[in-house]
């Protein structure tokens, strides 16, 4: 018996009813060779942790822009603080912790630079459909190693393309917005959880918000630092889920879930839109628009083939038109590369 055969078996006697056993997995779309070490989403976490993408994500922003300011979170350390919180929730419920730490180290890798108004960007400038989860799904399946992908399993491109819900529901009842699995559904609350706590703590350090300002509801219910509002959170998600029809529903009580409400439109009105950030994410749009327009030239065909070359990232072809891959590099760059390029291809006199 191999080593992994024998962590699975342990996995099998371990894992809840409601939780997926990795000897479990439907598999791959390729097949591949079991490792004779590695459980198939133990590989996936580190298929995710040395792809490019991955790394790419320390240079991009999550709400404020990362030259600002040391401690500000960036896309990497939102992507961390979420696999912390999911990979807690997963262990306490007895839950497939790898499948979890998977789903959430690649949810964002489909992320654009300068946060979400690269992702508006390309909303509106790209004829077809862009957003960031399916972007992310482009990254691991087509995107990364040249245009082979990254070939993962498919419980966690599920969970990765079904972790977003924007200004939607937090636990979403719809078969069609859940992930298929507990721990895909997990790292979905989870991302919420990281992204209200970390965005009001960096919302406080600049100085757009203060403590005073958070709604009283959201202190009482919360707590008022920052563990005390990630530990209140994680332990109403564990006490609060509960088997229902013979599976595992995850819950929130209602008090907590009106807090968590509160607390991101109290972020929305008040940081995403406040005049500070979003002033900053106006500047960076104009940057965005104007590289898209300017690698869609044929005049500038070879400049664009070099770049791509540079991330490793396939050319366009039979398959895939010109302006996905245009589309598909804007979405990869990061903010420095971006003003890099910026700077390189509309004022080079600046660089000498
Ligand atoms: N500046 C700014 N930030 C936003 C806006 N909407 C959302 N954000 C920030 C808040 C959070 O840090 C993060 C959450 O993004 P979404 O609302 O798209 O949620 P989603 O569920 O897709 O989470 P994800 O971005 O994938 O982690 O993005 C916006 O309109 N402006």
């Amino acid at each position: 018996m191999t080593s992994r055969e024998e962590f699975e078996k342990r996995e099998e006697s371990f894992i809840s009813p409601y939780g997926l056993p990795s000897s479990q997995s439907r598999g791959r779309v390729r097949g591949e060779e079991a490792c004779p070490i590695r459980s198939d989403f133990q590989r996936d976490r580190e298929r995710i942790v040395y792809c490019n993408a991955f790394r790419r994500l320390k240079h991009k922003t999550q709400v404020f822009l990362s030259p600002l300011g040391e401690h500000y979170r960036t896309r990497l350390t939102h992507t961390l603080e979420v696999a912390q919180i999911a990979r807690a929730v997963a262990r306490a419920m007895r839950l497939n912790e790898d499948l979890t730490e998977a789903i959430a180290l690649g949810h964002d890798l489909g992320h654009t630079p300068f946060g979400h108004s690269g992702e508006t960007v390309l909303k509106e400038i790209y004829s077809g459909n862009f957003s960031h989860p399916i972007q992310s799904l482009r990254v691991i399946d087509i995107l990364e190693k040249n245009g082979a992908g990254l070939n993962l399993t498919l419980e966690v491109r599920d969970g990765i393309l079904k972790h977003s819900k924007g200004y939607g529901t937090i636990i979403p009842e719809s078969k069609r917005e859940k992930a298929c699995t507990v721990e895909g559904q997990v790292v979905r609350v989870a991302d919420i959880m990281a992204y209200l706590n970390h965005d009001l703590d960096d919302a406080i350090r600049s100085g757009v918000i203060c403590e005073k300002q958070i709604p009283e509801r959201c202190v009482r219910v919360l707590g008022n630092t920052h563990p005390d509002r990630a530990t209140t959170m994680v332990r109403d998600l564990v006490y609060a889920s509960h088997p229902e029809n013979g599976e595992l529903k995850l819950q929130i009580t209602d008090e907590v879930h009106r807090a968590m409400d509160e607390l991101r439109n109290f972020l929305y009105h008040n940081v995403y839109r406040s005049p500070q950030v979003h002033n900053e994410f106006v500047k960076s749009k104009k940057i965005l628009r104007e590289l898209y327009t300017f690698f869609l030239q044929e005049e500038n065909e070879t400049i664009f083939s070099h770049e791509l070359a540079a991330l490793e990232m396939p050319n366009h072809n039979k398959s895939r038109s010109k302006e996905r891959s245009v589309c598909d590099f804007i979405a990869s760059i990061t903010d420095r590369y971006a003003l890099e390029l910026y700077e390189r291809h509309f004022f080079p006199s600046s660089l000498v």
